[in-house]
C-alpha cells in the first residue's frame, strides 16, 4: 500500500487515487432533483463504475473505493469535487450544489480514517468545487468563478494556499446552460502532460487561454459535437497516458497523434447520464513524479 498523500498537479504519475461506488437510489424518481437526463440504471452504474475501477488497478494505481452509506448521496461519485488534497493535507471545500453539502463530512470520515490531515475548511457564505480548481503547476491554481464556486470561497482558499506558497488565479466561467446544468472549469479543459491541455475553446476563459499561451502549452482543440460527451474532461495517469470516454473517436484520435496513450471507459450512467468525466469521478490522493 503506497503512503503519504500530495496533488498538487493534474499530470504527475497518479498513484494512489478515491472512489466512490454508486449508492442505490433512494427511490425512484430522485433523478429529476439532481437534475440527471434519465431515470438511474442502478445496476449498470455500478458495472460501469467497477470496470473503471478495474482499468485504474491494472495500471498498478492503488485504489480507494468506499461507498455511502446516505443514499440521497448520489452525486457522491464525483469525490473530485468536495475536497482538494495539497502536500500538507487536505482542505475541505463546501458545495455550491445544496444536495451535494453533506459529501464533504462523508469525505472527511474518509480522508481521517486515512491518516491525511485536514488542513483547512471553506466557511459558509463561501462555496469552491473541486470541478472549479486546475493546477497548472505545483504553485499556481487556477479557480473558475463559476454557479458553483463563488468569490467569499476563492478568498478563502487563496488565503488558505497563501501560505503554503501556491498562488490562486481566477477566471470568470461563462453563463452557457445556466445554474441548473454543471459547468465547471475542469468541464473545459484537462492536461494531459506539463506542455499539453485538451480544451474546449470557445467556453475557454480568456485570460486562462492566455496564459497557456505564455507557457507555450499545446491544445488540443475539442470539436463541437464532443463536448457534448465530455471530451475536455480526461484523466491523466501520468504524461501523455489518460483516460477519456469512448465516444470521443476525434479528441482519441487527436491525442494518440500527439503521442498520448489512451484509456477507454463506458459511461452512459456514470457520466452522461450525471454530467461528470473521469477526473470527476476520480480524488487522486497521490501524484508524484
Ligand atoms: N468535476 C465535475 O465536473 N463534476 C461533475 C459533477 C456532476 C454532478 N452531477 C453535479 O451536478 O455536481
Amino acid at each position: 500500500m503506497t503512503t503519504g498523500w500530495g496533488a498538487q498537479s493534474m499530470v504527475a504519475p497518479l498513484r494512489r487515487v478515491l472512489l466512490v461506488r454508486p449508492v442505490p437510489p433512494p427511490n425512484p424518481d430522485c433523478w429529476r432533483n439532481f437534475g440527471y437526463v434519465h431515470p438511474i440504471d442502478q445496476e449498470r452504474a455500478a458495472a460501469e463504475h467497477a470496470a473503471l475501477v478495474t482499468l485504474l488497478e491494472r495500471e498498478g494505481i492503488e485504489t480507494i473505493v468506499v461507498e455511502p452509506e446516505d443514499p440521497a448521496l448520489q452525486d457522491a461519485i464525483f469525490p473530485f469535487d468536495p475536497v482538494l488534497v495539497t502536500s500538507a493535507g487536505a482542505i475541505l471545500l463546501r458545495m455550491g450544489k445544496e444536495l451535494r453539502q453533506p459529501e464533504v463530512a462523508a469525505l472527511e470520515r474518509v480522508l481521517r480514517d486515512l491518516g491525511i490531515p485536514i488542513v483547512g475548511r471553506i466557511q459558509p457564505p463561501g462555496t469552491v468545487e473541486g470541478g472549479d480548481c486546475l493546477w497548472l503547476d505545483e504553485h499556481t491554481l487556477i479557480v473558475g468563478r463559476s454557479y458553483r464556486t463563488n468569490d467569499t470561497g476563492i478568498a478563502q482558499l487563496a488565503d488558505l494556499l497563501r501560505p503554503k506558497a501556491v498562488q490562486v488565479i481566477a477566471v470568470d466561467l461563462a453563463h452557457w446552460h445556466g445554474p441548473s446544468e454543471c459547468l465547471h472549469l475542469l468541464s473545459l479543459l484537462s492536461p494531459v502532460d506539463t506542455d499539453l491541455v485538451v480544451a474546449y475553446l470557445p467556453l475557454l476563459p480568456v485570460r486562462l487561454a492566455e496564459m497557456l499561451v505564455d507557457r507555450r502549452i499545446e491544445i488540443i482543440t475539442v470539436p463541437e459535437d464532443e463536448f457534448a460527451t465530455q471530451a475536455p474532461n480526461v484523466l491523466a495517469l501520468a504524461p501523455r497516458r489518460c483516460v477519456i470516454l469512448k465516444e470521443n473517436q476525434r479528441t482519441i484520435a487527436a491525442l494518440e497523434r500527439a503521442g498520448c496513450t489512451v484509456f477507454v471507459y463506458e459511461g452512459r450512467e456514470i457520466s452522461h447520464n450525471r454530467s461528470g468525466g473521469p477526473t470527476c469521478l476520480t480524488r487522486p490522493l497521490l501524484r508524484a513524479w
